[in-house]
């Protein structure tokens, strides 16, 4: 079974406005509210995509029983551990440019901790889990490598989707995927990228680190897979970006969902990319329907072996 890893979940709120005027009194001209963090997006958008899963993580107050309610009327199960704090509130502001602003989240006592852990204990050969998102900031750096050293311990697969060094942490243990933006990928090596081929050099070398599967995005620039075997560039969509919350997490939702059903890694690609722009041309997340339509437009190149 498919479980993802929340630890650090979030009420989104997304804020559409003309512009923005700083020290100034702004009106909304839409507003939206979703439950969000990475791993419950993942959750969330296999759900749509017909593949079951259940949603771990910390959740607290009132914001923590949104999300779980939302959650429950989707039907996705959850096995959360209740923390004393508010999970957070993120505002997503939309006008011009899209600007986020992500808080830091509730504290995470060791006894918190230690409850999670046990329900990753758990996992086994059958299972796939997916840690996505930052960790609350009273939490160590450490603390997704010790996550994944009991899925290593027991067999039991792993997705990281995180930033900087709870990502480099993690590679040591083998993660079947992991799917870094080129931003991200960038301050991994103290660099910058324009264009889909200045990325695949260090889409090698991450899997060369541990990876086992490596999808880099770049927005509307495209998308490269990397593994041992093959490398693969991808185009994206057109589309009119409403929203692109969540679109990193709808592909990894979508390279799994796909791979579930075929194990085959160039129609995993091909799904993956079609689900980002599917939520990115959405507010929210996507629905199935979207990303079959878009799925025509997802071209797939071979990228030189070297
Ligand atoms: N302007 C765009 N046009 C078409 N597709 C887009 C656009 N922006 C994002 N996407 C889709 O969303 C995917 C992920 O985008 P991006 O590289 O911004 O990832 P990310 O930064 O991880 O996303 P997130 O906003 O969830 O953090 C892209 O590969 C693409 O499929
Ligand atoms: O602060 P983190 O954990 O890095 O990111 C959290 C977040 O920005 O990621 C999701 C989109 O990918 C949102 O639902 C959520 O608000």
């Amino acid at each position: 079974m498919i479980y993802t890893l929340t630890l650090n979940p979030s009420v989104d709120y997304i804020v559409e406005l003309d512009k923005i005027a700083l020290g100034e009194l702004n009106r909304t001209k839409k507003e939206a509210k979703f439950p969000g963090g990475k791993g419950i997006n993942v959750s969330r958008v296999l759900n749509r995509l017909g593949e079951k899963s259940k949603a771990l993580g910390f959740i607290g107050g009132f914001t923590g029983d949104y999300i779980h309610h939302y959650l429950q009327q989707e039907m996705i199960e959850t096995d959360f551990v209740r923390v004393n704090d508010d999970t957070r509130i993120n505002v997503k502001l939309k006008a011009d440019a899209e600007t986020e602003i992500n808080a830091n989240g509730p504290s995470i006592s060791e006894y918190d901790f230690t409850s999670l852990k046990d329900k990753v204990g758990k996992l086994g050969h059958d299972d796939l889990l997916v840690l996505a998102g930052s960790i609350p900031s009273t939490m160590p750096d450490s603390t997704y490598e010790e996550i994944v050293q009991i899925c290593s311990k027991n067999g039991a697969k792993f997705v990281v989707d995180a930033e900087g060094e709870l990502l480099k942490n993690a590679l040591p243990y083998k993660p079947f995927l992991i799917k870094p933006n080129h931003h991200e990928l960038g301050e991994m090596f103290n660099t910058t990228f324009e264009n889909c081929e200045d990325v695949i050099p260090y889409g090698k070398k991450l899997v060369d680190m541990g990876a086992e599967n490596v999808i880099i995005s770049l927005a509307s620039k495209g998308a490269i897979f990397v593994n041992k075997e093959m490398t693969l560039i991808s185009s994206v969509p057109e589309g009119e970006v409403k929203s692109s919350v969540g679109a990193g997490d709808s592909m990894v939702a979508g390279f799994l969902a796909t791979y579930e059903k075929n194990k085959d890694i160039e129609e995993a690609f091909r799904y993956s990319v079609a689900t980002g722009s599917a939520t990115a041309f959405s507010i929210g997340l996507c629905d199935r329907k979207t990303v079959e339509t878009l799925l025509p437009q997802v071209k797939l190149r071979r990228g030189e072996v070297q």
